[in-house]
């Protein structure tokens, strides 16, 4: 395995069975040959290579296996076929409590975890302050976990498993819960961990976090991988497959997208991408720029130019109202501008087949240089599936302003500034 893989599964199956009677198990292993268990597959041949410092966001509906995949990668689970090499130390937050002894206090914990992942007692040491500040648990440090709440737990193993200088850090989202500002922490650490060249593989059902958080990802569907690749694309194949669930139309690994290996596509994914129960459809999408122009094959627009987005709308079954926005998305997916019908006061009300509406958005853009996307959406009410959303409709360059000045954050609004001399008092001892 070449020096720059983390992680490398090999035609990796689990199976798990399942004993209807806790006897049959016992009679399984005294009369070999004559099982009595349902064989469940929760994994079919998994094939991936994550390269050292990548962070790989792991998506999939509930049951589709990622639990199972972690647990595998962190050596919690051992698979029924297949190979796994894993190349540096690995830190997980998987299973609440697992390496946790709940007789322990706090504090014996750590030093019990630490050694658990390979650390010696001199450097536990080193590293406590770190981690019980981190868990910032107060005097129950010094009880017993089994009296801590599920919130002091997980910031007892979130603290562990983030100050262990691990390699590889390996994260269910579900876990990593706790009030704000302990969120907040938990985010800015994994951010510098990952910065620092850490691996991170976390789970998790924000696809916000995916593309912000993540340089690929992986959607699992039936215990299979679905769909690799750059985060966005991930995700707008994982939004779909949960479309195509809720309307009864079930993918299975045959249907699915053409499989990319992981980490070799970097680019903006500019298919435009498209699902809905399409009871009205959105067609004739067209960006106009401030001349009133129509935006050509390769569009281009001004650092805050104002756009005009014209919409049609064609209604196909009849709608008890209708609620169209849109999007604009930077190349990881982030929605950095966006609005529809209904938040800017212009309702929709009920609609009947055939009938044929005209939507325009006029907005400025105030981006930071680089290429965008737009997302066009509609659905009858927030609550209701939608009937039409489209992906990278089409995608745009924003050029730099005309003034030369940098913009350093994802939109730059207005601001200003006031700088005066002031009279310094002295600081008495
Ligand atoms: N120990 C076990 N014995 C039997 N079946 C299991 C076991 N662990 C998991 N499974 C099954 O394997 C499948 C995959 O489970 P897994 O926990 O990996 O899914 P998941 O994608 O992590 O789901 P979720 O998003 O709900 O956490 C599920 O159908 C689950 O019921």
């Amino acid at each position: 395995m070449g020096e720059e893989i983390a992680i490398s599964l090999k035609n990796i199956s689990k199976c798990f069975k399942c004993y209807i009677h806790p006897v049959d198990r016992l009679k399984e292993k005294f009369l070999p040959g004559s099982s009595r268990a349902n064989e469940f597959w929760a994994l079919r041949d998994i094939n991936l290579e994550i390269p050292k410092g990548e962070t790989v966001g792991i998506v999939g509906k509930n049951g589709s296996g990622k639990s199972t995949l972690l647990q595998i990668i962190a050596g919690i689970l051992t698979p029924t076929t297949g190979e796994v090499i894993v190349n540096g130390r690995v830190s997980a937050l998987l299973e609440l409590g697992s390496g946790f002894n709940p007789e322990f206090t706090g504090r014996q914990n750590i030093f019990f975890n630490g050694r658990l992942l390979g650390l010696s007692q001199k450097e536990i040491e080193d590293r406590f302050e770190a981690i019980a500040s981190f868990a910032d648990i107060g005097d129950f440090i010094d009880q017993p976990v089994k009296t801590y709440s599920s919130g002091m737990f997980v910031r007892l193993a979130f603290a562990v498993a983030v100050n262990v200088d691990p390699e590889i850090l390996i994260v269910d989202e579900a876990l990593a819960v706790g009030d704000i500002v302990f969120q907040h922490r938990c985010m800015r650490r994994m951010r510098s961990l990952m910065d620092s060249g850490v691996t991170t593989l976390f789970v998790s059902h924000d696809s916000g976090a995916v593309k912000t958080l993540c340089n690929s990802a992986v959607m699992i569907h039936q215990g299979k991988i679905y769909f690799s690749g750059i985060p966005n694309a991930v995700i707008i194949n994982y939004m779909k497959l949960v479309t195509e669930t809720e309307l009864g139309i079930e993918s299975t690994k045959e249907n699915s997208p053409k499989k990319q290996q992981i980490n070799q596509q970097k680019l903006v994914t500019t298919q435009p991408a498209r699902r809905g129960n399409r009871k009205a459809l959105i067609k004739n999408v067209r960006l106009l720029n401030q001349l009133g122009e129509e935006l050509t094959e390769t569009p281009t627009l001004g650092f805050n130019e104002q756009v005009t987005l014209i919409l049609e709308l064609h209604i196909y079954e009849e709608l008890q109202a209708c609620i169209v926005g849109f999007f604009i998305c930077d190349k990881n997916g982030n929605e950095l501008i966006g609005s529809n019908t209904f938040e800017e006061n212009h309702p929709i009300g009920k609609l009947e087949p055939g009938e044929q509406l005209k939507i325009e958005f006029k907005f400025h853009l105030p981006l930071r240089p680089g290429s965008y996307s737009l997302t066009v959406a509609g659905a009858e009410n927030y609550t209701a599936m939608t009937f039409d959303w489209i992906d990278n409709a089409m995608v745009f360059q924003v050029l730099p302003p005309d003034t030369g000045k940098r913009i350093h954050a994802l939109v730059d609004m207005p601001i200003s500034v006031q700088v005066s001399p002031q009279k310094l008092t002295a600081i008495r001892k």
